[in-house]
């Protein structure tokens, strides 16, 4: 590995160790600016916005705006790899790769201060990816909205791909989101005494198991959906009938449409619930994410790219039911994202997830000389799309 490459890995290391939730990536953004600070400044400005920032990198001959962006927080799981540099915040990890897409995002940046091309480059690190969704608020704020990027490009680690493996597709990409919260409350009572009470550990039993017939029995089975619930609580104690229980989880479709079938029927078997175990129920939508819906033309033009210039093995691959909230990045401008291959045995949001760092070359190298051919076609008055 170059002694530049190196700078790179030790630096997501250093990020690894500090994973923060959503909004509360203090010490993330003091590391970055830290960083950005070290660089020649002459022709970069930096702003931030809550705990993201934007760094424009400006050109000799500007045109056009290119624009990378990587996520920020971490997630509430408890770190079990073998590493040396385990997260030291308790109960936080970074266990969907936003340590190395924020390494490999000061990989780019660092690349075009020292090796300048003709248009300006953003290099946005954005915050509360994972929810409650830091891309939509940010796209709203004075700090982006004169330096909005003409063309985007983001990626997202991808534990089933081997190292030097790029996969993406023209459209959708990722799935639409919608959290699920949903909170019983019946009336508690001594556990010698249940026809006095009304159980609600008992009613939401009852809901989550029929909430898994929604994907099985309303969806048609050529289309797509889940509804997964990641986590349930309820009562107090052993001897002590639960007045409360909360169930907390996530919707995921492949269309606006199936997702309005999905919250009909969450909303027919909750009143459901709430006649048959006499108890109220609420419920909460939390954060939506937009689809990513990768621009077609963009995406298949840089799919053509990467396969003439071999910067890594190129893989079309399907829709997945994961979410990101870079499709609202997608919504307004032009670009796409993709998977870059990590290859570990666990998957994305795994406490055992150790991304294999080797492909962090491969994506400064391919991030970087895509935006600078992109640049260089359109200045030297070749097609732009
Ligand atoms: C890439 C990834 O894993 N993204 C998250 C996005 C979470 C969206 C939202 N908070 C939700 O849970 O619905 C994912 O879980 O797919």
């Amino acid at each position: 590995m170059s002694t530049a490459i190196q700078t790179f890995v030790e630096l997501r290391r250093q990020l690894h160790l500090i994973p923060e939730p959503g909004f509360q990536e203090f010490k993330t953004q003091r590391f970055l600016l830290d960083r950005i600070a070290e660089l020649p400044q002459q022709r970069i400005e930096v702003r931030t916005w809550r705990t993201g920032i934007l760094v424009k990198v400006k050109g000799s001959a500007p045109d056009r705006v290119f624009g990378y962006r990587a996520d920020m927080d971490g997630l509430p799981i408890e770190e079990d790899t073998s590493y040396e540099f385990r997260s030291t915040h308790p109960g936080f990890m970074h266990a969907c790769g936003h340590d190395m897409h924020m390494a490999i995002g000061l990989g780019v940046l660092t690349h075009f201060v020292e090796n300048e091309m003709k248009d300006d480059l953003v290099v946005i690190f954005q915050p509360a990816e994972e929810g409650p969704g830091g891309a939509k608020p940010m796209l709203e704020s004075e700090e982006l909205r004169d330096w909005m990027p003409d063309q985007i490009v983001a990626l997202h680690i991808a534990p089933e791909y081997e190292v030097g493996t790029i996969a993406t597709r023209p459209g959708i990409l990722f799935a639409n989101t919608s959290e699920l919260f949903i909170d019983l409350i019946g009336k508690g009572g001594h556990a010698a005494y249940p026809h006095r009470a009304n159980d609600m550990v008992v009613a939401a039993a009852h809901l989550l198991v029929q909430l898994q017939s929604i994907v099985s029995r309303n969806i048609n089975p050529l289309d797509s959906a889940v509804v997964t619930v990641g986590k349930i609580e309820g009562g107090t104690k052993q001897n002590i009938i639960a007045e409360k229980a909360r169930l907390e989880g996530t919707i995921r479709t492949l269309s606006a449409d199936t997702m309005h079938i999905v919250k009909k029927r969450i909303e027919a078997l909750i009143s459901g619930t709430e006649a048959a175990f006499e108890c109220k129920a609420v419920i909460d939508y939390g954060s939506n994410y937009r689809q990513v819906y990768n621009d077609e033309a963009i995406t298949r033009e840089f799919m053509d790219w990467l396969d003439e210039s071999a910067s890594a093995k190129l893989v079309e691959c399907p829709e997945a039911m994961t979410g990101e909230d870079f499709g609202y990045f997608l919504e307004r401008i032009p670009g796409f994202m993709f998977w870059l291959g990590v290859d570990t045995p666990f998957g994305l949001h795994h406490a055992k997830l150790e991304p294999d760092e080797r492909a962090m070359p491969v994506a400064i190298d391919t991030v970087t000389r895509y935006i600078r051919w992109k640049s260089d076609q359109t200045h030297s008055g070749g097609e732009s799309i």
